[in-house]
């Protein structure tokens, strides 16, 4: 088994291992146990730990809060399973494959709700199963390239760590993803440095679904690497790849790198190339959908073109069902201007009108009556939208949110403003801790 190299590093400065009782799981993912140190109450973060269980664990006390490392389970606790994938312990893609799906949603309500302003945390809080299978849901994913010595290692990091860690199978991919996974180590060969390959599926029209990729690599890649990519092309696998190298701003083209998916109205999507797509397409089409609908219910009493602005719109994933809604005047806003090519594409392929600008969201001047926001901004949140709306507030609030911390601190901000009307834990990652929320806000009547 290879071992990490942080792990290694820290390996010296580890107790010998002690036993542990692992009494929640945090937000991140990990178990906690408390342990009394030195006349001092300690919490040990435990990758792989499960509430309830029992175990012995390696522990870093130096760090704080302590790292411990999984030894042994010495007691399962109830939320325990055996994870479908042998290398849950050891690569960093899938931190939660040892948990029940049960356990995963209860867990994920409880952490939803903790993030909740004080006063919303009896607010009525629903689980959305988006995704039917837990195994293979993956339509894009994102591994790591390692090449030196003739050979290339390729992976998803290891926990804590920036090794990709090699794995014969991975369990959680699309299988037209897992192909091209699984083709990368060959494509790299001979090169050296280090890289990141996002993978995505191309046009969905194909019977048999192709790949693309798109590659940022740390030097440069020589040309037998250019040829190779080349050879690869076919209509059934590699549909085309973007190549970035070094500091350079423009890509190498091979074949056509475009990705597609599904779109949430059922015809095909255009992405940004490397841009922003979730990481399934029937997850996304749950999500899409389910946003389009609350979005309606706030512009229910709509009589006449009314103002809906989206911010963080990407290649118009909720544009193109937004844009359908009646009497709604809607403007996409989104600071990467592949993806906004890509969306304002996807609203002529739909006869839609809906006006796409290519702009900052944390500073675009939002109308004075705004009946509808959407915002689905990244991980960091949107902090300064936060602040413009409870200044200026829209009449309602739709904030979609891939991080709970971020979700929190800008709701918070939002609170004394507004009240909940929806609050949804979408399970869009089984098998990890990642959870995509929707919020439903309406401004306080004044
Ligand atoms: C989580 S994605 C959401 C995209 C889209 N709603 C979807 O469902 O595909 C966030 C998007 O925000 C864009 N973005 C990031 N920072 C931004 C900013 N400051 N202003 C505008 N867009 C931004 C990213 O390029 C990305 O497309």
């Amino acid at each position: 088994m290879q071992t990490p190299r942080k792990k290694m590093r820290s390996a010296r400065s580890l107790d010998p291992a002690m036993e542990l009782a692992i009494v929640e799981v945090a937000p991140g993912g990990d178990g906690v146990a408390i342990v009394e140190r030195a006349g001092e109450r300690r919490a040990v973060f435990v990758r792989g730990a499960a509430q309830g269980d029992r175990i012995e664990a390696k522990v870093d006390f130096r760090s704080r809060p302590a790292h411990g490392q999984l030894e042994r389970v010495l007691s399962p606790g109830a939320d325990r399973v055996d994870p479908a994938c042998p290398h849950a312990q050891r690569c960093g893609g899938c931190n939660w494959m040892h948990l029940t799906t049960n356990a995963q949603t209860r867990i994920h309500l409880e952490q939803l709700r903790a993030a909740l302003p004080e006063a919303w945390r009896e607010t009525d809080v629903r689980a959305v199963p988006a995704v039917t299978r837990e195994l293979g849901y993956r339509t894009r994913a994102r591994v790591h390239v390692r090449a030196s010595g003739g050979r290339a290692i390729v992976g998803m990091h290891a926990p804590s760590s920036h090794d990709p860690v090699e794995v014969d199978a991975c369990r959680v991919l699309h299988p037209s993803l897992e192909r091209a996974r699984l083709g990368l180590g060959a494509l790299f060969e001979r090169a050296h440095g280090t890289g990141e390959v996002e993978l995505a599926l191309g046009h969905p029209a194909a019977s048999e679904r192709p790949h693309v990729l798109a590659v940022r690599w740390s030097s440069v890649l020589p040309p037998e690497v250019y040829a190779r990519f080349e050879r690869a092309l076919s209509p059934a696998g590699l549909a085309g790849a973007s190549i970035v190298c070094g500091e350079a701003t423009r890509p190498a083209i091979i074949g056509d790198p475009t990705p597609w998916m599904r779109g949430p109205d059922g015809s095909p999507l255009r992405l940004a190339v490397g841009g922003f797509a979730q990481a399934s397409e029937e997850g996304n089409h749950k999500l899409a959908q389910r946003v389009a609908e609350l979005a309606s219910e706030a512009m229910a009493a709509a009589t006449d073109r009314t103002n809906v602005v989206e911010l963080y719109a990407g290649a118009g994933n909720f544009t193109v069902l937004l844009a359908r809604i009646p009497h709604a005047q809607t403007v996409a806003v989104e600071s990467n201007a592949d993806a906004c090519r890509a969306a304002q594409e996807n609203l002529s392929a739909r006869s839609l009108a809906a006006k796409v600008v290519l702009a900052d969201a944390s500073s675009y001047a939002l109308p004075k009556s705004l009946q509808l926001l959407v915002l689905d901004p990244p991980r960091t949140g949107a902090r300064a939208v936060a602040e413009r709306l409870r200044a200026q507030p829209a009449r309602f609030v739709l904030y979609v949110s891939c991080d709970l911390a971020t979700l929190g601190r800008d709701l918070a901000i939002l609170a004394p403003v507004y009240r909940p009307r929806a609050i949804e834990a979408f399970e869009l990652f089984p098998q990890t801790s990642h959870l995509e929320t929707v919020v439903l806000l309406e401004r306080h009547r004044s």
